[in-house]
């Protein structure tokens, strides 16, 4: 992947702060930015028409979008934002049609859209519900049934499509994660999405508990394959992400690193509590039948995910631990440097 691509610096770095942004981030800002100048001309104009009332809303709306936009540029926080921001769209469209009549409820469609840009399509429905029950409540008095009926109807068709075309995007993306992000065979994340989720801890911008990188590998796995043959070799990985998962926190992360390969992220766990958890895995795996009549051992290699190294780093000491647990002949657990043996004993 590009520079570009990854946000991180080259051509386009400048416009994303040289930070990897998320692209819920990048629609927040990109909306609050579009926003200016599509309200800030008619917040003018009021002024200059000395509509004060109606000029204050818009120029609060401004002043809002360019506050998210500054918070969410140096903090990378964006959920909390979004949902205020709906909150600001919704109430500044409400108070806008109040102030100045049925002309202005145009702008309910485009509001209302927004919402489903930045929040979950549920969400977006029940903020738009609301706002369409004030939206009624300020024009009943103003329009014939007919008229606001027509509204009523339009308003909710539009939602109706638009809370069915971001459902429908979200479920083909969760598709789509399904595909590209997990081993077929396993179950657990893949190498691509291994080598995300260590740039993502890597990136973590909030202060965040040491975490540690685990690389297990099935000893003499090719024996199980040459005696019992490939599907049995296959059920005997399936069988080991059982056990792997049943000794992992719902936090940890599984991966398969490559063939008879995995990795667990342990989130949160330093050195001692992962070499625990390791070896408890080693321990687990030696007393489980992964395969009849064959008894299978795993070897794992410790290290902390250092933020002061790179994600290359952690695999590498990790791989170095895993390669030390092999040559002292398998079923064993290595940690990487800061735990000594005794410490380690102790918490075993
Ligand atoms: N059944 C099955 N076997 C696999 C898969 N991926 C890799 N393997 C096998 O895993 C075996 C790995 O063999 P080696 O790299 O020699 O390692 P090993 O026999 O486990 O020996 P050590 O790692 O040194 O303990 C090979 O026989 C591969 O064919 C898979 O998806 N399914």
């Amino acid at each position: 992947m590009s520079d570009a691509e990854k946000g991180e610096g080259g051509r386009f770095g400048w416009l994303s702060g040289r930070r990897k942004r998320s692209i819920e981030e990048v629609i927040l800002m990109l909306l609050c930015t579009l926003s200016i100048p599509s309200i800030l001309p008619f917040g003018i104009y009021r002024l200059v028409q000395r509509n004060w009332l109606s000029a204050a809303v818009d120029m609060a709306l401004v002043l809002a979008m360019l506050a998210v936009i500054v918070h969410v540029w140096r903090t990378g926080r964006h959920r909390v934002a979004s949902f205020c921001v709906t909150l600001a769209y919704s109430a500044g469209m409400l108070v806008t049609v109040y102030l100045r009549g049925v002309s202005l409820v145009y702008w309910v469609y485009p509001t209302m859209i927004a919402c489903y840009f930045v929040l979950r399509p549920g969400v977006a429905v029940a903020i738009n519900s609301g706002s369409l029950v004030g939206l009624v409540a300020i024009l009943a008095p103003q329009l014939e049934v007919l008229n606001l009926m027509t509204i009523v109807v339009t308003v909710g068709l539009v939602n109706l499509f638009a809370y069915i075309f971001s459902h429908r995007t979200g479920e083909q993306n969760k598709a789509l994660h399904t595909e590209v992000e997990l081993d077929f065979l396993t179950g657990v994340g893949n190498r691509r999405s291994l080598d995300r989720k260590l740039a993502d801890h890597a990136d973590e911008r909030r202060p965040h508990l040491a975490s540690c990188l685990l690389l297990l590998d099935l000893d003499h796995f090719k024996q199980v394959n040459d005696r019992y043959g490939h599907a049995a070799g296959d059920r005997a990985l399936v069988r080991l992400c059982e056990v792997m998962r049943l000794h992992t926190r719902a936090t940890d992360r599984l991966f398969r690193y490559g063939g008879e390969e995995f990795a667990i992220i342990a989130n949160g766990a330093a050195l001692l509590a992962a070499s625990r958890l390791a070896e408890n895995l080693r321990a687990a795996v030696a007393s489980t039948c992964l395969i009849d009549g064959h008894p299978l051992t795993i070897s794992i290699g410790v290290a902390a995910m250092d933020k002061r190294t790179a994600p290359a780093d952690w695999l590498m000491q990790a791989d170095k631990m895993l390669y030390a647990a092999k040559q002292g002949g398998r079923n064993a657990v290595r940690v990487a440097d800061a735990v000594a043996p005794s410490d380690y004993a102790q918490g075993a």
